[in-house]
């Protein structure tokens, strides 16, 4: 970082705020450019890298070799209880994660001449002005906005000092496993590390407010992913914590009480707006905190694009998803270079794969939005890979309008579901009907991928059968 006196402002071509996904528009057609890079985060890259997707995943992989290995009694194999090394599993992920993340700071501090990384925590003054801690201020005409999401504090862990009580950024990195954990929250944090813990043998209490974990899926999934979560950790589910105290001593609001050894809370995470100052700064925002932007991902302010203002990822989507981010990253960089070109618009639905156990993946709408939809579920247990499994839990579900033939939604739990919707996604984002679908391609005997081959052949049937019921009755829909 260049020496600077108090006050005096550094005037950059372009200002990129977030070190996540922000950080990957810099490339070589940016060379023309002076780019100041913001990032405050104790480890550079954002979360995905640091605290989000990879290390995550990284974990549940070894949570999912436990689990299997554990589960494999039915077939004729017993294995004796996991020995679960803690250090070793969480060193292999930071001694990875961590060099990467070092290794992208030097990159861009140190090896691309028209950047320059600054590390600490800004905020706006004007719509073109930023101020840091240190009291650096940086000016340019066009500015990209990427400073993501941070967790939701748990409102009753409110001044509990307790070291025992984590969110996600915190917890992967925790000395050793606690003998007893709560986990609160029903989402994608909740249920990945409910798996992982459980799987390296903590016992898991997860606390849900709703009816179901993933309560905001399609209710079959929700209600399978509670019934098979319950089978493996303890969920409580209707239930909130009233209070933690000092000693980790929990009430819900039921009135029951427990100890725990260490407290997880993952009930979402806040749009960092507020620390950037937005809204102060004129920028539209929306109530729960996320920064307005059009379709050509450019910032708001009085309903009026702000001119070379650019929001992307957590801090602006309604989907706090990498693979949006990423995607919006992509659109920001072409509008930065080509203003009289714009480019906006997602090219599809978005797909969103949990991986907890059993994985969960889903696009569109639910059987519950598409009330006129039609809907086939298809049991991995009916196919040849099913049988191998001896899956009797798993199913694809597809929810078809009835008269297009269009995949509205789609909704997998079991084994490989992130892998296995992409086929779906691929054809509702090409707008591919279901009928003649599955027999336009030959499908690997017997792979996982039948499952989903039998689905679109099931909902094919329904919307032949609906179309000719409507055509008995004359066009009248039945
Ligand atoms: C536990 C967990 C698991 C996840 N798993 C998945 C997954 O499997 N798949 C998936 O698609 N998504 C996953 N996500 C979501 C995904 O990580 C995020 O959607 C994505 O990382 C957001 O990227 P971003 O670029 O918007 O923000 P970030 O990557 O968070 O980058 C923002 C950066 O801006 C910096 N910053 C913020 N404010 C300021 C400021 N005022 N001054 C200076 N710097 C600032 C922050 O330090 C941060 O480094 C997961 C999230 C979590 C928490
Ligand atoms: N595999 C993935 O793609 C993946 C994995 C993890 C996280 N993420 C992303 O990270 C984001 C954050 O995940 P998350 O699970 O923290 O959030 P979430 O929004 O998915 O779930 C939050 C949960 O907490 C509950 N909740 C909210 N406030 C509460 C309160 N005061 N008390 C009790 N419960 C409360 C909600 O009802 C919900 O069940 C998600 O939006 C998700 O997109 C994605």
């Amino acid at each position: 970082m260049p020496e600077l006196a108090q006050a005096e402002s550094l005037d950059f071509d372009l200002i990129i705020i977030g070190g996540g996904s922000g950080n990957s528009i810099i490339g070589r057609d940016l060379s023309h450019l002076t780019i100041a890079l913001i990032d405050d985060g104790e480890h550079f890259g954002g979360t995905c890298l640091n605290a989000g997707c990879i290390p995550t995943k990284m974990f549940v992989h070894v949570a999912d070799v436990a689990a299997d290995a554990l589960r494999s009694d039915g077939l004729g194999l017993r294995v004796p209880t996991a020995q679960v090394d803690w250090a070793a599993i969480r060193d292999r992920v930071f001694g990875r994660i961590d060099q990467l993340s070092e290794a992208g700071f030097r990159n861009r501090d140190q090896k691309i001449p028209n950047v320059t990384v600054f590390r600490e925590r800004f905020h706006f003054v004007d719509q073109h002005e930023l101020v840091g801690a240190s009291g650096v201020r940086l000016r340019a005409p066009r500015i990209v906005i990427a400073a993501g999401s941070r967790p939701r504090p748990l409102p009753a862990a409110e001044g509990v000092r307790n070291p025992a009580i984590h969110d996600s950024d915190s917890i992967m990195r925790i000395e050793q496993l606690p003998a007893s954990m709560v986990i609160v929250g029903g989402g994608a944090v909740a249920a990945e590390f409910a798996h992982v813990f459980s799987a390296y043998g903590v016992q898991v209490t997860q606390v849900v407010r709703a009816e179901n974990a993933l309560d905001r899926l399609d209710s079959d999934i929700a209600e399978r992913f509670t019934e098979l979560a319950r089978a493996r950790w303890r969920v409580v589910t209707g239930a909130s914590v009233a209070s933690i105290d000092e000693d980790l001593r929990i009430t819900l609001d039921s009135g029951e009480r427990f100890s725990t050894d260490l407290v997880l809370s993952a009930i979402g995470r806040i749009p960092n707006s507020d620390t950037l100052g937005l809204g102060d700064a004129g920028f539209d925002v929306h109530s729960d905190g996320r920064l307005v932007v059009d379709a050509e991902q450019r910032a708001l302010a009085g309903g009026t694009p702000v001119d070379g203002i650019y929001g992307l990822g957590d801090v602006s989507s309604e989907w706090q998803l990498k693979h949006v981010a990423n995607h919006e990253a992509r659109v920001v960089k072409h509008n930065l270079l080509q203003p009289h070109d714009l480019i906006g618009g997602d090219p599809g639905p978005i797909p969103a794969a949990i991986f907890s156990s059993p994985q969960v993946a889903y696009f569109g709408l639910t059987e519950a939005e598409a009330p006129d939809a039609v809907v086939a579920t298809r049991a991995y247990g009916t196919t040849a890979w099913g049988w191998a499994l001896e899956d009797t839990t798993s199913f694809c579900k597809l929810v078809v309008d009835g008269e297009t033939g269009m995949i509205l939604g789609a909704h997998l739990i079991g084994p490989e579901a992130s892998i296995l919707i992409q086929v779906l996604v691929f054809a509702a984002s090409h707008g591919i009907p279901v009928t003649g679908l599955a027999r336009s391609m030959y499908w690997p005997h017997p792979a996982a991928s039948e499952v989903v081959e039998n689905a679109l052949l099931d909902a094919e049937k329904l919307v032949v059968q609906k179309r000719h019921a409507e055509q008995i009755n004359g066009g009248e829909k039945p």
